[in-house]
């Protein structure tokens, strides 16, 4: 069977971007609710973003430590988002929507991620991320010996991706999925095509080595 990496390509801000991300064959937007970043889109923006979804590309709510209220409000007006929570969150606060999530764990040598991803047990996905400042988008890559082998969660490996080193990524973590940002920009929420497309065939590539095994 032929596995094909998923790939999320996060903190849009633009249609144009939003359109040269699914034409490259992103699986799913993120779109970044959160006020301190630098992505940063309105519900309302983040809506008017995902109603260009296509069908089957998932459009990807993320927040960080955000008021019930927040997540509510996004979810009335994005009914289909899968949500992401990248701040603090407890397991309860992750599962009061009640709705499919992914939890972000910021690696770092003194996380245990066995033992985190064990408490969020309904979490869609573990987005694995670098711990930067900010809470995340930071572009940096974390040691990726440092994921267990069996994380009882989809692994979707994220934090400083980019072609030059998400082929590497996919054949030593053989991720469910891949999350990129600042891999993939011109500038903090400005996206390139050109990057996209080079990123998502890198992805394409790991895959095809990954088949040939
Ligand atoms: O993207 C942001 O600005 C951001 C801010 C605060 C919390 C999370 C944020 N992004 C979350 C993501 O899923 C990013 O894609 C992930 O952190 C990887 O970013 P990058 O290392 O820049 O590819």
């Amino acid at each position: 069977m032929t596995h094909r990496t998923r790939i999320k390509i996060c903190g849009l801000t633009r249609e144009a971007d939003l359109d040269a991300a699914v034409e490259a064959g992103a699986d799913a937007i993120g779109l970044v609710l959160y006020e301190r970043s630098p992505r940063y889109v309105s519900v309302e923006r983040a809506a008017e973003l995902a109603r260009r979804l296509p069908a089957f590309v998932t459009p990807v709510c993320l927040f960080v430590n955000a008021a019930p209220a927040l997540i509510e409000e996004a979810l009335q007006a994005i009914p289909n988002a899968l949500l992401q929570f990248h701040g603090d969150e407890t397991p309860e606060a992750c599962a009061l929507p009640r709705r499919p999530f992914l939890r972000a764990a910021r690696v770092s040598p003194g996380v245990d991620l066995l033992d985190f991803a064990r408490q969020y047990p309904h979490a869609q996905g573990l987005l694995l991320d670098a711990h930067v400042e900010g809470y995340g988008g930071g572009g940096k890559v974390f040691d990726w010996s440092l994921i267990p082998p069996a994380l009882p969660a989809p692994v979707v490996l994220s934090g400083g991706l980019s072609a030059a080193n998400v082929t590497d990524g996919v054949l030593r973590v053989r991720p469910w999925a891949v999350d990129v940002s600042s891999g993939v920009e011109v500038a903090k929420g400005i996206k390139d095509a050109a990057l996209m497309h080079r990123f998502c065939e890198a992805v394409r590539a790991a895959d095809a080595q990954l088949a040939a095994l």
